[in-house]
């Protein structure tokens, strides 16, 4: 018999349940008994639904209210001091640490986020130094599998692995030199061993260790470590469940065995040709194969056929009793169900597969490969045979003059006609000041603005009103800029709902689901569009929002516009087709908008790219393939303006280490970075590779509402320009301000102005 698992779940809810009681908690709406107990009905609802659908080993201890790598800070009171003695019961501890607390007289900022491995999702980078006091503050594992006993007793606790919770981490800034969160291993061990033996007394059977650090190339260099952590593990703990996902495991199958672990879980989904060394290097022992072939990260139904061949190969290698029919990764990273779409057509519906979809998916292979004769199972695989074969059908769609104008691409395309040096004299014409202040596009999407779209979606709203409404937003949006002093304005982007959805509801290609959420951190949430056909431009996108905008102002108007690396990152992409062909097509759809804006008299153009790095493959040895194309469309999409017109592109992260080399080629004029919770290690680093265009470091965090005091924002500024060129330097956020507050924004900017004003008086 072979059996079924899910790696783990969504835990937004449904219908977002989590993020209205969360939020709702944060306004000091509800109570804390309120969160716990909407938390505890989703997860009952999510096991109650996939035990229906027949999966063997459910998941549990996954459900997190922000994060899981914070749940686990948590758990093992990896709480850096900051936090502590501050007079905050547990869970607003823990907010705290997720978004920094401002109230009563406290006031810390939030944590570092970063991205997940490859993925949209932010988790929580855990601070650990020498004096990092590991204790088992609470055992969530245990908890949920007591919750979901009564319902199954075959669930399967999901716990972070040691090793790559601690090759997430970094070190506190009170860490002695050199000091490496690794090192802590022997001190952590304890705690996981008391974590495990708890649910091995509390019954479990299983427990799922996730060690995704093992795709990566960092793996391998934890090899001792995974060998001695966990051979201290296995005795005290339920079966482990070695999980490995998002990636290829290469060379580190080898040590695999050498794991005293009950089962192994490989992605086949990302990396299908590692079944074969997968299977040769457990073949000798006793270690089940746990297959992801249900992909986590895609949202298209899975070709059983496809799926029951790999199945196959491993079941007749070890026998049915050793293998694992399961999901890639966890199901986190794609929406819950597609049973609340009723906007799709039969057709696109017949596409696709979210999670409780893909929940049956495993269940239905699982049973197939088991020899099921049961009439369901049968007309399940010929039902899905259907499907897969008229999608294949409609791939074969083509919209030939896209494919065309990508084949004749040439590469003078891709560059300015002149280099900086000569761009720069051009661009005085902007008039802006030394330290020029700017933000990053986006201000408040408050709940007027929601409100206006969601009665524009219902008819109660005109789209005459609408628009009109929309230009109240902006005219706002430009006095409030003007009467605080900022000298490089945006329009505010009232009009978005999301920076990838509005470009991809108005481009040729893209499908959109109405209720598809996806996590992206904490109770931030987005509905990525879908790629199904030929991407191309219906018609000007932005361009009558910036033009009003800039007609109401003599200051300079920055045009607005999402990267076509990041419109496809933040998408569910195609998977018949490149991504790079995908990113073409997009990239000559923004190129056009790019000169439409210059010719409607933008003098400043602003292409968001945040998404680049988390696209970077997580083995060193495809990057340069991607990040070829990814910085080529970037160009191609910007290139194509006059001297005079200054490109601008953001990105909200701040570790360019690696990829340097790649943002210096994309030449555009100004860039933004997310700086202001790193060290001044990145600014070293454009220093040390003599970046020479003008740059923008993040003077404050704006994942958090807490309000930057503008000696702090000075403090920066003057660390800043100990490295960096003074003609060089925008004073900007880390990022857009649409999901903070106007108080808090009007008061940050303030003090954002004087501090540059400050500035310019002192360096003169
Ligand atoms: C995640 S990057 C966001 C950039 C966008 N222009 C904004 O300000 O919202
Ligand atoms: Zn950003």
């Amino acid at each position: 018999m072979v059996h079924s698992s899910v790696l783990g779940f969504p835990r937004i809810g449904a219908n977002r349940e989590i993020k209205k009681v969360v939020e709702a908690y944060w306004a000091g709406k509800v109570s804390a008994e309120e969160v716990t107990k909407t938390a505890a009905e989703v997860r009952m609802s999510n096991w109650t639904e996939l035990k229906q659908r027949g999966v063997t080993y459910l998941p549990v201890g996954d459900f997190s209210l922000y994060d899981h790598v914070l749940d686990h800070s948590a758990a093992f009171n990896a709480i850096p001091k900051r936090y502590q003695g501050q007079g905050l019961n547990a869970l607003d501890t823990y907010f705290a640490m997720a978004r920094g607390h401002q109230a009563n007289g406290v006031d810390v900022p939030a944590g570092e986020m970063k991205k997940w491995f490859d993925s949209n999702y932010h988790f929580l980078v855990p601070e650990l130094d020498e004096t990092t006091d590991f204790k088992l503050n609470y055992n969530k594992a245990l908890e949920e599998y007591n919750e979901v006993k009564a319902l199954d007793k075959d669930s399967r606790p999901v716990v972070l692995g040691p090793i790559t919770f601690l090759a997430l981490a970094k070190a506190t800034k009170e860490a002695r030199e050199g000091f490496q969160p690794i090192s802590l291993l022997p001190k952590l061990l304890p705690v996981y061993k008391q974590l495990l033996s708890e649910l091995k007394a509390g019954g479990a059977s299983w427990v799922q260790l996730d060690e995704p650090i093992l795709v990566t190339d960092l793996g391998a260099s934890f090899e001792s470590q995974f060998v001695s952590a966990y051979q201290e593990l296995v005795p005290v703990s339920p079966n482990i469940m070695l999980a490995t996902y998002y990636g290829r495991l290469e060379s580190n199958v080898n040590f695999l065995n050498k794991l005293p672990v009950a089962g192994v879980h490989i992605d086949l989904d990302r990396a299908p040709q590692q079944l074969d060394s997968a299977i040769a290097a457990l073949s000798s022992t006793q270690i089940g194969l746990s297959l992801g072939v249900v992909s986590g990260r895609s949202i298209w139904k899975t070709d059983f056929q496809a799926a029951l061949k790999l199945v196959e190969k491993a079941t007749s290698a070890l026998g049915p009793e050793r293998v694992v029919v399961s999901t890639s990764t966890t199901l986190l990273h794609i929406p819950v169900t597609l049973a609340n779409e009723n906007k799709l057509t039969e057709e696109q519906k017949d596409w696709f597969s979210f999670a409780l979809e893909k929940a049956s998916e495993v269940a239905t292979i699982a049973a197939a490969a088991s020899g099921s004769q049961d009439a369901k199972v049968s007309a399940a695989l010929e039902a899905n045979r259907t499907s897969i074969a008229k999608r294949r059908e409609f791939e074969k769609n083509s919209d030939d003059s896209i494919r065309k104008r990508v084949a004749s691409i040439r590469p003078e395309d891709y560059e300015r006609k002149n280099p900086f040096s000569v761009r720069r004299e051009a661009q005085k014409k902007l008039n802006l000041p030394k330290f020029p202040t700017t933000t990053i596009g986006s201000f408040p999407q408050t709940k007027e603005i929601r409100q206006a779209r969601a009665k524009l979606g219902k008819n109660e709203l005109s789209e005459v009103e609408y628009e009109e409404f929309i230009k109240k937003e902006i005219e706002s949006a430009v006095r409030f800029q003007e009467r605080i002093g900022l000298d490089l304005l945006v329009h505010g982007e009232p009009e978005r709902n999301d920076m990838v959805q509005y470009f991809g509801e108005r481009l040729n290609g893209f499908v959109f689901t109405q209720n598809a959420w996806v996590q992206s951190y904490g109770s931030r949430y987005v509905r990525p569009p879908i790629v199904v056909s030929d991407v191309s431009r219906k018609g000007p996108i932005t361009v009558q929002w910036s033009r009003y905008a800039q007609s109401l102002t003599s200051k300079p108007m920055k045009g607005m516009l999402t990267g076509p690396v990041t419109i496809l990152n933040w998408s569910f992409p195609r998977v018949d087709i490149s991504r790079e062909l995908q990113a073409q097509q997009l990239a000559l759809a923004l190129r056009d908008e790019v000169i439409d804006l210059e010719a409607a008299g933008i003098k400043a153009i602003q292409v968001d790219e945040p998404a680049i790095r988390e696209g970077l493959p997580l083995r060193r040895a495809d990057w340069d393939a991607y990040l070829g194309w990814a910085g080529n469309t970037f160009k191609l999409a910007t290139a194509g303006v006059k001297n005079e017109t200054q490109t601008h592109s953001h990105f909200c992260y701040s570790d360019f280490d690696d990829i340097f080399p790649q943002i210096q080629r994309l030449d555009a004029d100004v860039i933004s970075i997310e700086a202001s919770k790193s060290d001044l290690k990145l600014i070293k680093t454009f220093k040390r590779y003599g970046y020479s265009n003008s740059i923008g470091p993040g003077v404050y965090d704006v994942h958090s509402p807490r309000v930057p005091p503008t000696e702090e924002i000075k403090e920066r500024l003057k660390a800043m320009l100990e490295h960096l060129d003074q003609s060089l330097l925008f004073v900007n956020p880390d990022c857009g301000l649409k999901t903070r507050g106007w108080k808090e924004t009007e008061a940050s900017l303030v003090n954002l102005v004087n501090a540059a004003r400050w500035a310019r008086e002192n360096y003169a």
